[in-house]
């Protein structure tokens, strides 16, 4: 059985205590492989070669230098593309032709945006009189925060791990990144490419485990972490705050939500319907921008449930290999024992279950796997759960309204506020819309369309700070103000 390490020190390793943990694919319940789980012992190594790495060549690095390797970092994972595809969606169950267009691109992407940022991002300065007249000349720079803690999620395990490591040592940071339990491959063979690439040993380190009590904790409590940047759910954010607070460490945080879509009766009906889709059934539902409450104008609100039915009931779900297949499994039987539970929910609150609401009939050699129907619901109030907290699975429960004002109290009716899509073919409407909605990201007439650049991140309870573009270097680096009294 394939074993997986820690990554410290650019050399693999494993742990003293030899306690190992099964990673299991989701979409047969196999074991792929055990994975190595660290203690504080193993975590203490890793912060310390990273810190070490920060006065080693790696900090005394041009800015040309770094930038170029972080390029070859990219063109690393392109040349394996196949290896980080295949343990990516052996890790997630997710289609392959998905991973093929979103997970692996954007892990490459993700290195060669940041090293461009930073080559290109200007600072400011400004020229000061002083009672002598001689004035004075202020400028700033940049440097790097120092050890980076990078706690990341499992849905888009790559993706979102290298969209914080690629701006964290564009800025000249060194990193010890927890990937998800559930989710260990694609990160542990990242550690070769960046070798092969010539990122300095200690640089880029990886350890494995859980959350509390665990890898995750001993690298967000250890006082040699500069920085704890985490993409999860809120109440782990919670826990990452309190321990970031020991030490004044500066987070960065992406958490969940709840988000709404807002289909207004002048939109173009086929394009609603499409994004929609995506936006509540993409990554079986496991992607923090999707879609799981719909309010939908009253006049259109027959055709559009109907036309949504349809389009959910002709999705294929299979597994990733399956060229067909729009949809793969949960990520675990424990996740989809949570998305169950809300699924039952649902009819106990009382909800017209719409299609799904259970689990499908799949061949046998699958029948481990953690499926699950996408599900639409109509009926429920408000104040149901299913309404109020984020499922994080392939469902979405679509409401009337009957005015503009009612839609945008609807969607602003929850303390999370991470992304909200709107559809209407009024542009001066879905203007004024966008600016009233409590989000940190709006769509208007699409769904995760992405451009690197822009500010992306939650507000509310949905996070602390934007990644994406200067934004990222806010938190990756300290800006220093020199004062030239002249
Ligand atoms: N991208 C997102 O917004 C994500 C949201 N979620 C939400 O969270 C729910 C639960 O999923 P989980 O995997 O349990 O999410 P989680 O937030 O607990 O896990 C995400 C990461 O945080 C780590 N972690 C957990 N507790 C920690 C602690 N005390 N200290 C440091 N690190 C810790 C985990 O090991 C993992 O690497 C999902 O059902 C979904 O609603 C989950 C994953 C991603
Ligand atoms: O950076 C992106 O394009 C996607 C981000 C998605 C998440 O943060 C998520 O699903 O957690």
């Amino acid at each position: 059985m394939k074993e997986i390490k820690h990554h410290i020190n650019g050399q693999y390793v494993s742990s003293c205590s030899s306690r190992l943990f099964d990673n299991v694919n989701p979409a047969n319940g196999k074991i792929i492989s055990k994975v190595h789980e660290a203690g504080r012992e193993e975590v203490d190594a890793a912060v310390k070669a990273a810190r070490a790495a920060l006065r080693g060549p790696w900090g005394k690095m041009t800015l040309d230098e770094r930038t170029s390797i972080l390029h070859k970092v990219a063109d690393g994972i392109n040349a394996r593309f196949d290896e980080f595809l295949e343990g990516e969606c052996l890790d997630t169950g997710k289609p392959k032709s998905m991973a093929s267009h979103i997970d692996i691109p954007r892990g490459a992407a993700n290195f060669k945006v940041f090293a461009d940022m930073i080559k290109n991002v200007p600072t400011e300065s400004f020229e000061m009189p002083t009672p002598d007249g001689t004035g004075a000349l202020n400028y700033a720079v940049r440097r790097p925060k120092g050890v980076i803690g990078v706690i990341s999620p499992w849905n888009l395990p790559l993706l979102l791990m290298t969209w914080k490591v690629g701006p964290a040592l564009a800025c000249g940071n060194t990193v010890v990144v927890k990937p998800s339990e559930e989710t260990p491959t694609t990160t542990t063979l990242l550690g070769e490419v960046m070798k092969e690439a010539g990122v300095p040993d200690g640089v880029f380190n990886v350890v494995h485990g859980f959350g509390g009590d665990s890898a995750g904790a001993f690298l967000t409590e250890h006082p040699q972490v500069d920085g704890i940047t985490f993409t999860g759910e809120i109440g782990t954010g919670e826990v990452i705050m309190k321990a970031a607070a020991k030490g004044i460490r500066d987070i960065s945080l992406e958490l969940g939500g709840k988000n709404a879509g807002v289909v207004f009766a002048d939109c173009d009906i086929d394009k609603a319907i499409e994004g929609t889709m995506r936006s509540a059934f993409a990554n079986c539902g496991q992607v923090c921008l999707g879609t799981e409450r719909v309010y939908v104008e009253r006049s259109i609100f027959d055709e559009f449930v109907g036309r949504l039915k349809e389009a959910a009931e002709g999705m294929k779900i299979g597994p990733p290999d399956d060229a067909e297949a729009d949809m793969g499994p949960l990520v675990s039987l424990n996740h989809r024992e949570k998305v169950l539970s809300y699924y039952q929910k649902a009819v106990d609150d009382g909800a017209t279950v719409v299609t799904g609401g259970g689990v499908p009939e799949m061949p046998e050699a699958l029948a481990g796997g953690a499926w699950v129907q996408p599900t639409i619901w109509t009926g429920l109030p408000e104040d149901s759960a299913v309404i109020t907290d984020e499922i994080f699975g392939p469902c979405c429960h679509i409401r009337p309204f009957d005015t503009e004002e009612e839609a945008i109290e609807l969607a602003n009716s929850l303390p999370y506020g991470l992304a909200s899509a709107i559809w209407s073919e009024n542009i001066t409407r879905a203007h004024r819309v966008a600016g009233q909605i409590e989000a940190g990201i709006i769509w208007v007439n699409s769904w995760f369309l992405r451009d690197l650049r822009t500010p992306f991140g939650g507000s509310k309870q949905s996070g602390i700070g934007r990644e994406g573009g200067v934004h990222s270097l806010e938190f990756y680096t300290e800006m220093k103000n020199i004062c030239v009294k002249l």
